[in-house]
C-alpha cells in the first residue's frame, strides 16, 4: 500500500509554466505529494500578461472532477482561478460534504493587472466557496474585495483575516503581505481565535510571477501530509521565500518563482542572492 499522499488542484492554466495549474503541479512534486489537476479555464498568458481566456464548459469541468474523485480521493484540494459563478456553484456542490482539507487561493487579478475573475464572481465566492475552506490565502487587493476592509497596515491585515473566518465562515485565513511595503513581508494567519505571523525578508526582484499559486500549493501539499494549518503555513512561507530568492529570469516580463529553490539551499551557492539567474 502506497504511503504517498496526493493533492488535487482545480484552476486555470499558464502555458509558460509559472502560475496556475502548471505551477501547482511543480510545487506538489517538489513537496513529494502526487499532483492531480482539473482545468477550469485555459489562459493564453506569459510573463508579460494575459492575452486571452477560454472558460471550459461547466459540465466538462464536472466530468473532469468526477473522473478524478470517483477513482482517487485526494488528501488535499486547492482551488485557484475559478472565474465564474457557475464554476463556483459546481465546486461547492462537489465539496459540500467533504472532509478533505481545502485551500482557496481566491485568484482575482494577475500581477500584470489582468482580471481573472468577473465582478459578480468576486462577491459570490464569499457565499459559495469560502465557507467550505480550510484555509483562504488572499493577497491584499483580494482580501479588500472579500471583506470591504481597506488594508494598509498589519492591524488591517488582522481585521481582514478575522473577518474571513468569523464572518465568512472559513476555518482559517492568511492575509499575505506581498503587496505592502517594508524590509520584511509579513503574512498573518487567523484561526481558532489566534493570530500567527510568518515573516521573510522582502527580495527586490521583479521575478515574482506565480507567488500566490506557489505559496498556496505548498500549504495544500503539507495539509495533504497531515500537517496542522500552522505547520503547513510555516513550511509554505519557507518554500515561497526560497522560490522567490532563487526565482528565474525566464521570459521578457516578470519571471517565475523557482519551485526547487529550497533544494538549492543545499548546493554550493547557498545563501547567495541569485534571483534573476538565467536557466541556461
Ligand atoms: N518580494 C518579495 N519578497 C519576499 N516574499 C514575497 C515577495 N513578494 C511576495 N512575497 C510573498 O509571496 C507570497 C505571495 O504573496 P503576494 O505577492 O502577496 O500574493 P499574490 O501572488 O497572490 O499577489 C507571500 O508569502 C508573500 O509574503
Ligand atoms: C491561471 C492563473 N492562475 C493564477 C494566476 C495568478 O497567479 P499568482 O500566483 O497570483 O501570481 P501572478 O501570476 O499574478 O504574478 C495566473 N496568473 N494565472
Amino acid at each position: 500500500m502506497s504511503t504517498v499522499k496526493s493533492a488535487l488542484t482545480i484552476a486555470g492554466t499558464d502555458p509558460t509554466g509559472g502560475a496556475g495549474i502548471q505551477a501547482d503541479l511543480k510545487v506538489f512534486q517538489e513537496r513529494e505529494v502526487f499532483g492531480m489537476s482539473v482545468v477550469t479555464s485555459v489562459v493564453a498568458q506569459n510573463t508579460e500578461g494575459v492575452r486571452a481566456v477560454q472558460h471550459l464548459d461547466v459540465p466538462f469541468i464536472e466530468q473532469q472532477l468526477d473522473a478524478v474523485l470517483e477513482d482517487i480521493t485526494p488528501d488535499a484540494i486547492k482551488t485557484g482561478m475559478i472565474a465564474t459563478v457557475e464554476m463556483m456553484e459546481l465546486i461547492a456542490r462537489k465539496l459540500k460534504n467533504s472532509s478533505i482539507p481545502y485551500v482557496i487561493d481566491p485568484v482575482m487579478v494577475a500581477k500584470s493587472g489582468d482580471s481573472l475573475m468577473d465582478d459578480t464572481s468576486r462577491q459570490v465566492i464569499r457565499e459559495t466557496l469560502i465557507p467550505l475552506a480550510t484555509v483562504v490565502t488572499p493577497n491584499v487587493p483580494e482580501a479588500e474585495i472579500l471583506t470591504g476592509i481597506e488594508i494598509a497596515t498589519q492591524a488591517d491585515q488582522k481585521l481582514a483575516a478575522k473577518y474571513i473566518v468569523e464572518e465568512l465562515g472559513a476555518k482559517a485565513a492568511i492575509v499575505k503581505g506581498g503587496h505592502l511595503t517594508g524590509e520584511e513581508t509579513e503574512d498573518i494567519l487567523y484561526t481558532d481565535g489566534h493570530y500567527t505571523s510568518y515573516y521573510s525578508e522582502r527580495f527586490q526582484t521583479k521575478h515574482t510571477h506565480g507567488t500566490g499559486c506557489t505559496f498556496s500549493a505548498a500549504i495544500a501539499a503539507e495539509l495533504a501530509k497531515g500537517k496542522s494549518i500552522e505547520e503547513a503555513t510555516s513550511i509554505g512561507k519557507e518554500f515561497i521565500r526560497d522560490a522567490i530568492q532563487f526565482s528565474l529570469e525566464i521570459g521578457k516580463g516578470n519571471g517565475p518563482t523557482n519551485a526547487w529553490g529550497l533544494r538549492l539551499q543545499g548546493l554550493p551557492n547557498e545563501g547567495e542572492n541569485v534571483h534573476g539567474a538565467p536557466i541556461r
